[in-house]
């Protein structure tokens, strides 16, 4: 067998579910994912319920900075959410059907919407550090090789064998961030294309160079997955970047503006006061707008 099979089946992640359950009676109805140094978005949550992962059967624990490792349920203006304060990366030895499973489990427990957050660098060099990128779309850089969250077989209780990535990103969605930026004055907002690569390692200059090529505006370790399953299961997603270094392009410059992963948490949670309205805005949409749209 090529690929190892997913752990995380449609009855265990109901467990998971049941356990929740059992312990919180929030129905949250939008999920929020918080990128490297972004977890104050959890503060946020007004009436939170919080487990620990390492409390909750079956659930990886989070190993690297700058994620707490607590699930947060509770509410965000009056709108159920459950909050990841940390999330699971490929590069820290899990599958990306495990990085995943989250998200599915969002999904069981009634989750319509995702928002995603990512610290990622810019590859499109009129990008600024401390720029919002707000996703349009992404390119699948390790599905190219076949490597996804969804490869193995197919369970139809989560969403169908094959299916559109057109959309991904929310067009609705989209476009009402861009107008709730707008109007909260964040003058640092940019639309592009975000990719995941595996990492660890940040990129080389050629690297730089060749994913520029193929159009992509920014690159991180994460969120590709997540929304690929999320719209497998029918939600609607939006996402966004904060930009925390500029990827050099230039190997005049390259070494002088190389990057260190205590620079990405420093800028990131430098942004957090802006940054945390702007989900609070967000959600706050969402309940006012949007909430029924989905099955
Ligand atoms: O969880 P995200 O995608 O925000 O994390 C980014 C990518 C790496 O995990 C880390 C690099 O510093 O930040
Ligand atoms: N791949 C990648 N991930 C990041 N996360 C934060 N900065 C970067 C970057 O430059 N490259």
């Amino acid at each position: 067998m090529l690929h190892a099979e997913n752990e995380y089946t449609y009855e265990r992640i109901t467990e998971i579910k049941d356990f929740i359950k059992s312990k919180c009676d929030i129905d949250p109805k939008v999920g929020i994912i918080c990128g490297t140094g972004l977890g104050s978005i959890g503060e946020l949550i007004t009436d939170a319920f919080i487990l620990d992962y390492k409390n909750i059967p079956y659930f990886p624990i989070s190993t690297v900075e700058g994620h707490k490792g607590r699930l947060i349920l509770g509410y965000i203006k009056t709108v159920p959410v459950i909050c990841m304060q940390g999330r699971f990366h490929y590069y820290e030895g899990y599958s990306l059907s495990k990085c995943v499973m989250p998200v599915r489990l969002m999904k069981l427990l009634g989750v319509t919407h995702l928002i995603a957050s990512n610290a990622a660098g810019g590859l499109n060099q009129d990008f600024k550090i401390g720029d919002i990128m707000l996703q349009k779309d992404h390119v699948n850089v390790m599905g190219f090789s076949g490597n996804g969250p969804l490869v193995g077989l197919n369970d139809l209780r989560f969403g169908p064998r094959f299916f559109s990535m057109v959309n991904a990103y929310d067009v609705d969605l989209l476009e009402s961030a861009k107008k709730i930026a707008e109007e909260l004055g964040l003058k640092n907002i940019k639309e592009g294309v975000y990719t995941c690569v595996g990492g660890p390692t940040y990129e080389t200059v050629a690297e730089v160079r060749a994913l520029r090529s193929m159009g992509i505006d920014a690159a991180g370790m994460s969120t590709v997955h997540e929304v690929t399953t999320a719209r497998h299961c029918g939600m609607r997603c939006f996402a966004f970047s904060l930009i925390t270094n500029i990827c050099p392009i230039d190997y005049s410059t390259a070494v002088e503006s190389e990057i260190h992963s205590n620079d990405v948490i420093e800028v990131a949670m430098s942004k957090d006061k802006d940054l945390k309205l702007f989900v609070e805005r967000i959600v706050q949409f969402i309940g006012k707008n949007d909430l029924n749209s989905v099955k």
